[in-house]
């Protein structure tokens, strides 16, 4: 479903004598199969955001090949926006000054969903995401939380085949998180919907995620199980212990792509 192979980007910074170029990701190749729900871990600047906007198409490849649902995104990008849903955690694709109805339904329009399924997608969400309280509040009065529900929403209203999620649960008190990752498995399970989830937040990674990839200076430093991923260091470490011996260069052994 998401294909790279020897993927790169680069950026060119500053300017005359102090230019350089700076490798965001370099020679990355992985394939997430459909059905699939993988955990995109790395420490900051590691490359993460750089690969989920060539993903999406937002971030064109200075090397390499990339396909996501058989499609290169830069080239088919609005074929591909009737394949792929993505939430940003940090910030927010929905319309400031409009109700979270309103909002959905500019999403309708732009991504020209059918009237009959957009009814019915919107109310299964809306139960499912408990949006029915908020839905004529302007999105600047939501709360994170609310806020949150309503980005996911509109990311899942054209039922996309494959979900990319940047930090879909940054900021969220407990039971807004449990209530998130509840809905994610179960849009995973059910649905068959294909997930790529990058956070840095373990606790997302240990509760959703049965492939855990690590990418670390723009390359890819681990890609295995839970399980595997835990294999590479003492049985009494946390998982942030593991990841940050990861993170620090140390490991015993890693265990080839699984
Ligand atoms: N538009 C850009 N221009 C120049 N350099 C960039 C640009 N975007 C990213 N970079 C650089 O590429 C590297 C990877 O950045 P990226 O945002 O992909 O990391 P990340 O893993 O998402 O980090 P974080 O966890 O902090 O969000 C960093 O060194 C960053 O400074």
């Amino acid at each position: 479903m998401i294909e790279l192979d020897g993927v790169g980007r680069s950026f060119t910074v500053g300017r005359r004598r102090t230019r350089k170029t700076v490798h965001a990701v370099q020679d990355l190749s992985f394939t997430v199969r459909a059905g699939e729900f993988v955990g995109y871990l790395g420490p900051n600047g590691a490359g993460k955001s750089t690969t989920i906007k060539m993903i999406t198409g937002i971030l064109a490849p200075t090397s390499g090949r990339l396909r996501v649902a058989g499609l290169d995104p830069t080239r088919r990008r609005t074929s591909l926006a009737r394949r792929i849903g993505v939430v940003f955690g940090q910030r927010t694709t929905l319309w400031w000054d409009l109700p979270l109805r309103d909002s959905f339904e500019l999403v309708r329009h732009l991504y020209k969903v059918d009237q009959i399924d957009f009814r019915r997608r919107l109310s299964e969400l809306t139960e499912l995401l408990d949006l029915a309280d908020f839905l004529a509040t302007p999105v600047r009065q939501l709360s994170l939380g609310q806020r949150m529900r309503g980005d996911l929403t509109a990311a899942l209203l054209h039922d996309p085949a494959v979900l990319v999620l940047d930090e879909p649960t940054i900021g969220l008190d407990v039971v807004s998180k449990a209530a998130m990752r509840d809905f994610l498995r179960r849009l995973n399970a059910e649905r068959g919907t294909t997930v790529l989830l990058t956070t840095h937040d373990l606790g997302d990674i240990e509760k959703l995620c049965r492939r855990v990839m690590l990418i670390d200076h723009g390359s890819l430093a681990f890609d295995g199980t839970l399980d595997d991923l835990r294999a590479t260091a003492p049985e009494e470490d946390s998982i942030e212990d593991v990841v940050a011996r990861l993170y620090t260069g140390w490991s015993p052994a890693l265990p080839a792509e699984g």
